[in-house]
C-alpha cells in the first residue's frame, strides 16, 4: 500500500500565483458626456473586407440630372462624401458599412427630381417638395442624391437631420413675440459649423450684401464664411444664421437646397412647454419657421434650387393632418378626385395644410426589376450577396423586398450579422 500521506508538507506544491501590479495598464474609463451617443451615431462609410468595385463613374455635376444616368450606379466622389458628412447625410440606419466605397443607384425618380433642380435655377425659384413613401423606400437617400447634385454644382446646402421638436436640445424665448417664438441656441450653432464645413469653398468666394456689422464686428469685403464663423457662442448663434439665411435669399447668390429630414416632427405640436407650461407649436420654433416659411413658398429664394423635405414612415406617429395633406396634393397632381377630410377626425391643424400646399408631392416606392438587378450586380460585385445572381433571383428578391423597396431588398440579400 502507498505511505499514508502524514504531513500536508508532502502533497505536491501548488504554485503560488502571484498577482503583481502591472504597470502599463490603462484604466477604463467611464464615457464622458456624449460620447456613448457619439458612437450610437458614428458613420462608417467603408468596409475592408468588401471587395472594390471597378468601373463605376463618379457622380458629376453635370451628368446626374441628365436621363441617361437613370438606372446606373454611381460613386460618390471623395469630396462630396466629406461634404455630406458634415451635412450629416448618411444615416446609421443605412448600410454604407458594408461596402468599400459609397455608391448609390440613380433610379428614375432621382433624375427625374434632379432634373427639377436644375429647372428652378433658370426659373428663378425654388422646387418646393415633399419625398414620401413607404418605409425604408430610399426618401433619405433621394435628399442625400439631392445634397451631392446641389454640391457638386456649388449650391449652397442645408440640411436638418434630425427631430428638433423633441425636447432633447436647449431652446430660449425670444424676446417681444406674440406668440411666443423660441430660439434652440445650441443647435443653432453646430448647424452653423455644420453649414461652414459644408458649404467652405462656396461661402468663401462670396462678399457679404449687407452690413452685419453690428452684430458681428466684420468689416466690409468680409464674406458669407466669415459670418457663419462670426457666430463663437450658443447665443449668437441664431442671429448669425438668420443673417446668413437673409444673405442667401438675396439675389444674384448661389442657388439654395434646404433639406429637412422627417416631416412629421416638424408639423406637430413639441414637447416644449413655454413659461406658462403651455404646449409649443413646432412652428414656434424659430429654425423650423424658417424652414416652413421655405417650404410654403412664403420666404423666396430668388436664385433658384429646393426645398425639400422627406417623410420619415416610422409607423408610431400617425398624423392626420400631415396624410390628409399629402394625399390631397398627391391627388391633385395626378388629376384624381382630392379625399375630403374624415369628418370624425377633430385634430385637424390648419397650419399643416398652409406648410404644405405649395409643394409637389414626389413618392418614392420599389425600384423597377432592371433598377433591382443593377444594385444587386454592385452588392454581388462587392462579394456581398448571399446566393448566386441571376435572373430569378433578382426576381425573388425583388417580389421578396416588397417589389423593390431598396431596403427590405437589403434585408433578404445582403451578407451581414446585424439584418
Ligand atoms: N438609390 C439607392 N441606392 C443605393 N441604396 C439605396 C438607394 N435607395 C435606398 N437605398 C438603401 O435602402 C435603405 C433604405 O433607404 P433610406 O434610408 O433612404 O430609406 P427611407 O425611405 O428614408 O427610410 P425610413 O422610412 O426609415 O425613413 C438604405 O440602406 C439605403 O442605403
Amino acid at each position: 500500500a502507498p505511505p499514508a500521506v502524514k504531513n500536508r508538507k508532502d502533497l505536491p506544491k501548488k504554485t503560488k500565483k502571484t498577482y503583481k501590479k502591472k504597470q502599463n495598464i490603462v484604466p477604463v474609463k467611464k464615457p464622458g458626456p456624449g460620447e456613448r451617443k457619439a458612437f450610437r451615431k458614428r458613420i462608417q462609410l467603408s468596409n475592408n473586407s468588401a471587395l472594390p468595385v471597378t468601373g463605376i463613374e463618379n457622380l458629376e455635376a453635370q451628368t446626374m440630372a441628365k436621363s441617361e444616368s437613370s438606372g446606373k450606379m454611381f460613386a460618390i466622389p471623395d469630396q462630396v462624401v466629406d461634404q455630406l458628412r458634415a451635412l450629416e447625410a448618411f444615416k446609421t440606419t443605412q448600410t454604407w458599412n458594408l461596402f468599400r466605397k459609397p455608391h448609390v443607384l440613380m433610379r428614375k425618380e432621382t433624375v427625374e427630381l434632379l432634373s427639377k433642380l436644375e429647372a428652378s435655377v433658370e426659373k428663378k425659384e425654388a422646387l418646393k417638395c415633399v419625398l414620401t413613401g413607404s418605409r425604408l423606400s430610399g426618401k433619405s437617400l433621394t435628399l442625400l442624391q439631392a445634397m451631392s447634385y446641389a454640391l457638386l454644382n456649388e449650391w449652397v446646402v442645408i440640411h436638418i437631420p434630425e427631430d428638433l421638436t423633441n425636447g432633447n436640445t436647449e431652446f430660449s424665448p425670444v424676446p417681444d413675440t406674440e406668440p411666443m417664438q423660441f430660439t434652440q441656441p445650441v443647435y443653432c450653432l453646430k448647424l452653423l459649423q455644420n453649414i461652414y464645413k459644408a458649404n467652405k469653398a462656396v461661402l468663401e468666394k462670396l462678399p457679404l450684401k449687407k452690413d452685419w456689422s453690428r452684430l458681428t464686428g466684420l468689416k466690409q469685403g468680409a464674406t458669407l464664411a466669415d459670418l457663419a464663423l462670426s457666430a463663437k457662442e450658443s447665443e449668437f448663434a441664431w442671429p448669425t444664421l438668420s443673417a446668413l439665411w437673409t444673405e442667401l435669399t438675396q439675389p444674384g447668390q448661389p442657388p439654395v437646397l434646404f433639406a429637412l429630414d422627417g416631416l412629421a416632427h416638424i408639423n406637430k405640436v413639441s414637447e416644449y412647454r413655454d413659461p406658462s407650461f403651455n404646449s409649443v407649436h413646432a412652428h414656434e420654433l424659430v429654425l423650423v419657421r424658417t424652414f416652413i416659411d421655405a417650404l410654403s413658398g412664403k420666404t423666396k429664394l430668388p436664385n433658384g434650387g429646393a426645398v425639400i423635405a422627406a417623410t420619415s414612415e416610422n409607423n408610431t406617429h400617425y398624423h392626420p393632418s400631415q396624410e390628409l395633406v399629402l394625399s390631397q396634393l398627391e391627388a391633385g397632381q395626378a388629376g384624381r378626385e382630392v379625399p375630403k377630410p374624415n369628418a370624425y377626425e377633430r385634430k385637424y391643424d390648419d397650419r399643416v395644410y398652409d406648410a404644405l400646399k405649395n409643394s409637389q408631392v414626389i413618392r418614392l416606392e420599389g425600384v423597377s426589376k432592371d433598377e433591382a438587378r443593377v444594385l444587386m450586380e454592385y452588392w454581388g460585385a462587392s462579394g456581398m450577396l448571399r446566393s448566386v445572381l441571376d435572373s430569378r433571383a433578382v426576381a425573388e428578391k425583388w417580389a421578396l423586398g416588397g417589389h423593390g423597396i431598396v431596403g427590405e431588398m437589403e434585408r433578404a440579400s445582403l451578407m451581414t450579422m446585424r439584418m
